[in-house]
């Protein structure tokens, strides 16, 4: 099977959905941002706020370049299209399925949220960087699936279908 990349913004659900996912279709589960704090032994938050952002985004290639080359779901974080090589990546080696999702759903999902550095910001930048990020993640999707009012389990049913098309 070919792996599956899971994008979109923080708290579209790619971690939640991702593993189930990938029980449905038995295969393996990888989380980029999981393998980002093993590897390193930190927390997301410590990464940001000693060595920085751009760092952090060192880290996440190399998570995502050193995957196996099939058979696995990925969730990635919400800003893995921020490096062009990064899709490219996921471009040639997988299937990319957007989880697309309204800001106000993210902000009402996230509201209690303290763990991405990311989401800290105040509103109007939030809502900048989920602007410019759309357009990525629309252009290197091959699966769009929105998941405003969907649960968990009919969005994993939903795109188990889709990709049994691909
Ligand atoms: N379809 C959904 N309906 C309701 N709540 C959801 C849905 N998907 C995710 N959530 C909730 O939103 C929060 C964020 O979900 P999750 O961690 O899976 O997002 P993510 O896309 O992996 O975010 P990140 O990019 O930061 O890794 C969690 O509390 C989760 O339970
Ligand atoms: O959207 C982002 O840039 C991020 C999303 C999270 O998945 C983590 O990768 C981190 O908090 C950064
Ligand atoms: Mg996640």
């Amino acid at each position: 099977m070919k792996n599956i990349f899971l994008i979109g913004f923080m708290g579209s659900g790619k971690s939640s959905v991702g593993k189930q996912l990938s029980e449905g279709l038995n295969c393996d589960y990888i989380d980029t941002d999981t393998i980002i704090e093993t590897t390193h032994n930190k927390t997301i938050p410590e990464i940001f706020a000693r060595e920085g952002e751009a760092s952090f985004r060192k880290y996440e290639s190399n998570a995502l370049h050193n995957i196996p080359t099939e058979n696995c779901v990925v969730s990635t974080g919400g800003g893995i299209v921020e490096r062009s090589s990064n899709i490219d990546q996921m471009v040639e080696t997988g299937i990319i399925v957007y989880l697309e999702t309204d800001f106000r759903t993210i902000d009402k999902r996230l509201q209690f949220d303290t763990s991405r550095p990311l989401w800290r910001k105040n509103k109007d930048e939030k809502k900048q960087l989920y602007d410019r990020r759309i357009h990525l993640y629309q252009s290197c999707a091959a699966i769009t699936v929105s998941t405003d009012n969907k649960l968990i389990d009919d969005l994993v049913f939903q795109i188990t279908s889709q990709v049994a098309n691909e």
